[in-house]
């Protein structure tokens, strides 16, 4: 049977290959920096003007009634974070913006695309690497057409494991954050990484690099393509409480298999992140 979405996945590869070639000119000049939920939580106008470009495509292409989006930085200016069970694309433009502003070598155009709250198909295009990271449900994960495999590892002594620090630096939160990674170093794994895009950070498991990648706090549109890709790796997703991945719950761990995804639950410490989809009203900032 024809696969209706095709058409969708293959556009997508270009809309990020071309938001892509934006990120690395604007990374050439001076980036203006402004700040969102906190001091650190940075965006500049290559964000915002990417993820417009991005949608703007999309709109084109595949008409505005019938699809809907959800963007990093439409939601940072008050749109709706809700996933229905509409055609739904879920984008973060620059995902790794403070590493943009850096020039730390990692930054990534993140576009999935959902349809009744299934993730069909996500693309990573890491943009200063100039790797296209790609998957389709139930087709299999690729790198430039490469296909990708998790690693084969099921011993942690054996593993490489991906956290992140997140924006919000309440200090329980960081004594927490802090304290898991304390105890996952000392189980001990071989060690501790992380790219500053969660994009990355789920290719780098798809593509058998790292054992794991789990954070709190992170957005949908952090994790929704990757989430395809790590899957059609091979990988497993689940909640920080080991119970089913919860695309819009702010919480993940992402491996190449449940036996070290369920070892490292072990050692998490939960902290309160409030949903993407909570009422509007009542998010805080
Ligand atoms: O750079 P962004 O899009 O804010 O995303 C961060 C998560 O906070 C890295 O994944
Ligand atoms: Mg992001």
């Amino acid at each position: 049977m024809e696969d209706p979405w095709q058409e969708a996945y293959d556009f997508a590869v270009e809309v990020a290959r071309g938001a892509g070639a934006v990120i690395r000119k604007a990374a050439e000049s001076e980036i203006k920096v402004s700040t969102k939920s906190s001091t650190v939580d940075l965006v500049t106008k290559t964000d915002e003007r990417v993820e417009k470009i991005i949608i703007g495509s999309l709109k084109e292409q595949f008409g505005e009634g019938t699809h809907c989006f959800i963007g990093e930085e439409s939601v940072a200016n008050g749109e709706s974070c809700n996933l229905t069970d509409k055609p739904t694309w879920i984008i973060d433009p620059v995902d790794g913006t403070t590493n943009f502003v850096h020039g730390f070598p990692f930054v990534a155009v993140s576009i999935a695309f959902a349809v009744n709250k299934q993730l069909e198909f996500g693309v990573i295009y890491s943009c200063l690497e100039d790797k296209m990271y790609r998957a389709r449900r139930g087709k299999g994960a690729f790198c430039d057409d490469e296909p990708l495999a998790v690693s084969d590892v099921a011993d942690i002594h054996k593993s490489i494991i991906i956290s992140e620090h997140g924006t919000d630096r309440s200090p329980e939160k960081v004594k927490k954050i802090f304290s898991t990674m304390q105890k996952i170093l000392c189980i001990p794994v071989h060690g501790l990484r992380g790219s500053g895009t969660a994009a990355t950070n789920m290719c780098l498991v798809a593509s058998g690099a790292v054992e794991a990648f789990f954070e709190i706090g992170i957005h949908c549109w952090d994790i929704a393509a990757g989430a395809v890709i790590v899957k059609e790796a091979g990988g497993v997703l689940l909640d920080v409480d080991g119970g089913p991945f919860d695309l819009m719950s702010r919480r993940m761990v992402s491996a190449n298999n449940e036996t070290i995804a369920r070892r490292i639950i072990k050692e998490i410490e939960i902290f309160d992140s409030e949903r993407d989809d909570a009422p509007v009203q009542k998010k805080k900032k």
